[in-house]
């Protein structure tokens, strides 16, 4: 099956098969053919240029892509999609004064969402689950990693990635799996942190390892939740079973964790919204993409990762929407991109590199995402008729997209 999209106004994001991320001054640059055509055969991309050559090119389906753009699909490098029920209550106990902190010292947050999904059958987790799924993939993301870490309990913890690993079989969306037992701390283990870390490591991790259920380990590595000592404990475990990390880091307090990630060779750390210049010197020289979740900024009102500050270091930068019942409730990547630009300044270039090829790096896949290249899977967003890609983050809240394509097929 081939699919040709004709008289595009502009195809963002051409990139090489050697790129695999952008960092400091290359994120300004976002490479666009005008008046383009873009060439799908089954998966993958297999031709793109500009219209004065399409003549001789047939295809067994056409979409004329006259006054839209044409991108590739977002890459959602950091969520947790899968989980049961919600925490609106919370958000209001917010609205009227509590802080996310003072929800979780009185049993709130994430104990609460574990304690519903604990209660929640595999069936029903999926079926709410893949709702969301659904949404996305209309939202224009086309990979997306998804974590553990509402289950907190053996059982738990793998009924949640094994229905990850039912998404990953039924729908075309790319999903890469992120174990996060060590999102907090059970109440059954409140005074004996130790005992659960050993849970982790000794219970949960082999059964995690011979199901070939995650490919990354992630932890809380926050104040009040896990310190550096048992940040480096997970770690390792999990190394030992080749899952790279990938970690929660200085969303409220730096305290050495991003120097500490870098040092197992973590794929990306993500949160930052604390950041020093300890943190930034250890990123520099690393293989480690800095991931920023402006969405979980906006809804708890925290400060918004220093974005420019990364990128004018040189660093790179990815974006994800963090989708999650209690920091985040929701996956909406167009609106990432929007706040990152509208209130991290970075510009519409830099943001939709970092929600691209970026996200596609953090996820360990930007040999195959992320860009506009031949070879690459046919992962496309095609946008309304509007004026070129500025309006994407300019005009905030509006959805732009027209039509999505994953893995070859329209959705
Ligand atoms: N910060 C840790 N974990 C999630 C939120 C967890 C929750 O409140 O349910 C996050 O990334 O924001
Ligand atoms: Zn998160």
């Amino acid at each position: 099956m081939t699919i040709l999209i004709k008289n595009i106004k502009e195809l963002l994001q051409v990139r090489d098969e050697n790129t695999l991320k952008v960092s400091g001054s290359q994120m300004k640059e976002l490479p666009c053919i005008t008046n383009a055509y873009l060439l799908i055969e089954d998966d993958t991309i297999v031709d793109f240029g500009s219209m004065i050559d399409v003549s001789s090119i047939k295809a067994d389906k056409t979409i004329d892509a006259t006054n839209k753009v044409v991108l590739p699909t977002w890459c959602d490098s950091h969520t947790h999609i899968v989980y049961a029920g919600d925490r609106s209550q919370e958000f209001v106990d917010r609205i009227n004064g509590l802080s996310y902190e003072d929800i979780a010292n009185r049993g709130g947050g994430i104990v609460n969402s574990a304690k519903t999904l604990q209660n929640t059958t595999e069936d029903d987790l999926y079926n709410q689950s893949i709702q969301r799924v659904k949404d996305v993939m209309h939202l224009g993301t086309g990979a997306i990693e998804i974590k553990s870490g509402y289950g907190l309990t053996p059982d738990a913890e793998l009924k949640m990635l094994r229905v990850i690993k039912r998404i990953k079989k039924d729908f075309p969306v790319k999903v890469k799996a992120t174990f996060l037992g060590a999102h907090a701390l059970p109440l059954e283990f409140k005074t004996n942190k130790q005992g659960y870390l050993d849970q982790i490591i000794n219970d949960m991790l082999p059964q995690i390892a011979k199901e070939n259920l995650a490919q990354y380990i992630d932890i809380f590595c926050e104040k009040g939740y896990f310190d550096l000592n048992d940040t480096a404990q997970i770690l390792e475990a999990g190394l030992k079973y080749n899952l790279i990390p990938k970690i929660h880091v200085n969303q409220f307090n730096a305290f050495g964790g991003v120097a500490l990630a870098v040092k197992y060779g973590a794929i990306s750390v993500d949160h930052l919204e604390e950041l020093n210049t300890e943190d930034i010197k250890a990123l520099k020289d690393s293989n480690t993409m800095p991931v920023a979740l402006p969405s979980c900024s906006y809804f708890l009102s925290i400060p918004y990762t220093p974005g420019r500050q990364l990128i004018d270091a040189g660093l790179p930068l990815a974006l994800a929407t963090d989708y999650n019942p209690g920091s985040t409730p929701s996956g909406n990547m167009n609106f990432v991109v929007s706040t990152a630009c509208i209130k991290m300044k970075l510009t519409p270039e830099e943001a939709i590199n970092a929600a691209t090829l970026n996200g596609a790096y953090a996820m360990g896949i930007s040999k195959q995402y992320g860009s506009i290249t031949k070879g690459k899977k046919a992962n496309i967003i095609i946008t309304k008729p509007i004026s070129g890609y500025n309006y994407l983050p300019y005009a905030f809240g509006d959805n732009h997209i027209d039509q999505v394509i994953i893995n070859g097929t329209i959705i």
